[in-house]
């Protein structure tokens, strides 16, 4: 698990509402270590991260006249294509191979999660080069002995219910979520899988289902999405041997969009709103505690239950997260002082474990984390209260907790 598991975190541009604001940026970036700033307290150390990939994609691009971002000379940009390389191309080395995979991106509502996944424009996120990258490998595979099939479905799960978006109409309560008896996976009813024979073909069908999805307007984005977004590609290779038999390796890719983990008081939500915030953050912290219980089991605890019954998302990933798949979560992050909240707990939602280590100084770091437990002293003595826990800079926290 500790090496089927990729963590990586990127960090946009400033939005309009950011400049408006005159934000100011509080991340940086270097090598794989990521370093958020408290804009409330700026002699404080800024708390440092490490990850398998940070990605800085907040500044240092022009935009060509087509419109794609490339990175300026010498500017340590990240573009849509250097994420697909680092982390698109393992999830298609694992299909290619028959392993499962599953690509999650997480973070705050605008923090860039649609734009890594899926792009905008010409700027194709990881999901549309997977498929594209696909079809022209099965190209250069082709073998008189071999045949590929593609079958891609698009559902979200808004408010715990599923819902098709590759069909305009779905039953009220949304779609059943069932259990096969035999094998214990947990399926939809009813959702439509089509067999794509191209990329033009899933290009169409992300297309259909991504104006289908549930968006709605909150402070932070305006066309904000409110549920998670999974689809799934089923790769199968089929290969026939001399004496005419076929044997057939299956991998199953899901590629997640999750809704976004602000809390209710940045997004000024209230009604349905609020009800959605409530059902988005139970769903991520299951997800959490899914993988972390998956980790526990992988470093040989016995006896860890993994709750995947616990959320609609979790039971539809059961076997993308379990088994023979490899993961990989993009953590989205805003640059700016005014999120300083939300993205701290974005780069804390890394539960899982893996093996990135801070490139830091060993003195500098000493220095560092008994200044941050002196500051912690300080603080509790103060408040009268009880000096519990370790201080901020840890790398593995939990997924912040439901509001
Ligand atoms: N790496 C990036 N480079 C350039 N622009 C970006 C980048 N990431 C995000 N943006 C821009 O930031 C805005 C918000 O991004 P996006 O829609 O992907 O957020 P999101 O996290 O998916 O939001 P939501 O959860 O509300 O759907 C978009 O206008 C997008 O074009």
């Amino acid at each position: 698990m500790a090496e089927s598991v990729k963590v990586a975190v990127r960090c946009r541009p400033f939005n309009q509402r950011e400049k408006d604001r005159g934000a100011k940026c509080i991340i940086e970036m270097n090598g794989q270590n990521t370093s958020i700033r408290n804009p409330d307290t700026p002699k404080e150390e800024p708390k440092k991260f490490a990850f398998d990939y940070s990605y800085w994609s907040h500044d240092g691009f022009t935009e060509d006249a087509d419109g794609v971002l490339h990175p300026n000379k010498g500017s340590k940009y990240a573009s849509q294509q250097i994420v697909f390389d680092n982390l698109g191309k393992g999830v298609l080395n694992n299909a290619f191979e028959g392993y499962n995979c599953s690509l999650f991106a997480y973070g705050q509502t605008g923090s860039g999660k649609s734009y890594s996944m899926v792009g905008y424009g010409k700027n194709r996120g990881i999901v549309p080069i997977i498929c594209d990258e696909l079809f022209k490998t099965m190209k250069l595979n082709d073998d008189a002995n071999m045949r590929y099939e593609v079958t891609f479905s698009m559902l979200e799960i808004y408010n715990e219910q599923v819902r098709d978006l590759l069909q305009k109409e779905n039953p009220k309560g949304g779609l059943q979520v069932r259990q096969n008896p035999k094998l214990g996976l947990f399926y939809v009813q009813g959702l439509k899988y089509v067999p794509v024979g191209s990329y033009s073909e899933i290009e169409k069908r992300i297309d259909q289902g991504t104006a289908n999805r549930t968006v709605a307007s909150t402070n932070m984005n305006a066309t904000s999405s409110r549920a998670h977004t999974v689809v799934t590609i089923i790769f199968d290779q089929i290969s026939k041997d001399d004496a005419g038999s076929e044997t057939k390796k299956s991998s199953v890719m899901n590629l997640v969009d999750l809704a976004g983990s602000e809390r209710a008081d940045s997004t000024g939500a209230t009604g349905d709103r609020l009800k959605e915030g409530a059902n988005i953050n139970k769903s991520l912290s299951a997800l959490g505690n899914v993988i972390s219980a998956l980790a526990d089991l992988s470093m040989g605890k016995k006896n860890a239950r993994v709750p995947y019954r616990d959320s609609v998302l979790t039971k539809l990933l059961q076997n993308a997260l379990g088994g023979n798949s490899k993961t990989i979560m993009i953590a989205a992050l805003s640059p700016a002082d005014i999120n300083y909240d939300e993205t701290l707990s974005t780069l804390r939602a890394k539960k899982i474990k893996n093996n990135a280590v801070v490139n830091e100084n060993p003195i500098d770091k000493l220095i560092r984390e008994l200044k941050e437990e002196n500051e912690r002293l300080r603080k509790s003595m103060a408040t009268g209260g009880v000096v519990s826990g370790a201080s901020g800079m840890t790398p593995e926290g939990g997924l912040p907790p439901p509001y």
